[in-house]
């Protein structure tokens, strides 16, 4: 398999396994940084690919034959993994067990549900072994050219990673975007509700993208221009810099543009639905995550959707002047970022503290802003936040965010107010409003819904003036 014929003693710096989308990039981009980098993969077809990418850039070689692999790892061996999350990943750590020895560091690059990550690392000590849970982010491109590396585990382990994470890492200013995060799964935490911040931002822009359309008319050229114009301001980010491009693609297979010829079904691998559930777990309210995790369940319902449509007649479209429309939903649009941002940190705050992760979320957010899918410029100024004040309970509390969300508001309400008087969903951002307006009101009337508990099941309440539990013969007429 190798071209290169290296020695076969132990030569290579860095292991990586499952040459796959993020595999064959993230190992490139370690040689392209000076790193002797050995890939492993069952498909010989993937690892020949490998090793006729890696030609150009060298140091770089691959094989399929596990036991050469291990063989050929300087030690302590540093075995990275971007295989499939769930059972593949215990397999092959079943494999690895075989042969590797005490001393070596085996990092999980995947999106693995935390849990798994803190049974995983017990099984390695026992053996002797280090297991470290990095998430990365960035898509192939980031894993080529510069991802965000989310890593979690024993803060010793981290120093071996440090260098081969620190120069393959994206750059802001110069700053990598990687840094130790905390012990355990923490890494792998991040990287979960990083994703769930993903699908917030998604759904949020898709919903954007619907109005435009729907209220103003707005061509797919148009729509292109628009979030181009948005990425040179406050929204700018990766989300709404690729939005602008998806919606110039041509179709290839036909005319027209692509965006025109994509099922309006989308599917997930499960991390919105994890950040969700284990939110519900922690008593977080994230609902703009979930309604975003609900929204793609929507979707996959096509027939149901299509049935409701031709027996419930929509409103008559009232067009919106496309200056009003645009400026509401950039504002909009922003606020719904903010308060999607805000959910997932008020989430690894109350994580941190739930499962002793000790993260520093200006830290977190420092390391969001390159690099990964849900960079933005709106991370600095949410990290100065976090810098500014490191007790922050919710982003939106924030003194720095205080005027820029107030100004914001009146155009998300006004846009809200359009889409459902012309029945146009827009759950995420309805979501964010909800969640803000909630999380800013003193007084909630759920004393009602204590009271309701009270009458059915004697659960008890607290009142607002005397300390206690008290329970109630509500009168029954
Ligand atoms: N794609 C993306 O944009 C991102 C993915 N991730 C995460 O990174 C991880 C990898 O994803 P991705 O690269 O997309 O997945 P791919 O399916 O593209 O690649 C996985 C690779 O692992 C190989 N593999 C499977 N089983 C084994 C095994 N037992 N031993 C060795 N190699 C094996 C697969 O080979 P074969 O195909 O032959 O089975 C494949 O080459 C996942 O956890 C994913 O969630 C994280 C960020 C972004
Ligand atoms: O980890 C990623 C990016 O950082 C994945 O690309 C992304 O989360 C895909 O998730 P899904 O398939 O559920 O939309």
């Amino acid at each position: 398999m190798d071209t290169h014929t290296p020695p076969r003693e132990p030569f290579f710096e860095f292991g990586l396994i499952g040459l796959g989308v993020m595999g064959r990039n993230f190992i490139l981009n370690v040689a392209e940084n000076g790193f002797r980098a050995l890939g492993y993969d069952l498909d010989p077809e993937k690892a020949g690919a490998l090793e006729q990418e890696g030609q150009q850039v060298g140091q770089v070689a691959a094989t399929t034959d596990l036991s050469e692999f291990v063989q050929r790892l300087e030690r302590p061996r540093k075995i990275m993994l971007l295989v499939p999350a769930g059972a593949v990943v215990d397999q092959v750590l079943d494999q690895l067990l075989q042969v590797l020895e005490p001393g070596d560091i085996v990092v999980d690059g995947g999106n693995s549900y935390f849990t798994d990550t803190d049974r995983r690392e017990a099984r390695l000590r026992e053996a002797g072994l280090h297991y470290f849970g990095a998430g990365v982010s960035g898509g192939a491109e980031g894993a080529r050219r510069g991802p965000s590396i989310m890593p979690g585990g024993a803060p010793g382990v981290y120093e071996a990673l440090r260098p081969v994470f620190e120069a393959v890492a994206a750059k802001f200013r110069g700053e990598p975007c990687v840094a130790y995060l905390g012990p355990g799964s923490a890494g792998n935490y991040v990287k979960m509700v990083h994703n769930g911040i993903e699908y917030g931002l998604m759904q949020l822009t898709a919903e954007c993208y619907q109005v435009l359309t729907a209220l103003g008319g707005f061509s797919n050229r148009d729509l292109s221009k628009l979030f181009h114009r948005w990425n040179q301001g406050r929204l700018q980010s990766f989300l709404v810099e690729i939005t602008a491009e998806i919606f110039q693609q041509p179709d290839p297979l036909g005319d027209g543009d692509l965006i025109d010829r994509i099922l309006d079904k989308a599917r997930q691998k499960g991390t919105g639905k994890w950040t969700s559930q284990n939110a519900m777990d922690l008593g977080i309210p994230v609902p703009t995550i979930d309604i975003a995790v609900t929204t793609r369940a929507i979707s996959a319902l096509k027939p149901a959707r299509q049935q409701g449509e031709g027996q419930y007649p929509k409103p008559e479209p009232q067009t919106v002047p496309a200056d009003l429309l645009e400026t509401d939903c950039e504002a909009a649009l922003y606020f719904g970022f903010l308060m999607t941002y805000a959910q997932g940190l008020h989430q690894l705050s109350a994580a941190s503290a739930e499962y002793g992760y000790g993260l520093n979320l200006a830290t977190v957010a420092r390391i969001w802003r390159a690099g990964c899918i849900i960079r933005a410029a709106a991370l600095d100024a949410i990290s100065g936040a976090y810098e500014e004040d490191p007790g922050l309970e919710n982003l939106l509390l924030s003194k720095r965010f205080v005027p820029e969300i107030i100004a914001c508001l009146p155009a998300a309400r006004a846009l809200l107010v359009r889409a459902i008087a012309q029945g146009i969903p827009m759950p995420a951002l309805s979501a964010s409003l909800s969640y803000f307006d909630a999380m800013t009101t003193a007084r909630l009337p759920m004393n009602l819904v204590q009271a309701q508990r009270d009458y059915f099941g004697s659960h008890t309440y607290e009142r607002t003036d005397r300390e206690g539990a008290f329970h109630t013969h509500w009168k029954k007429t």
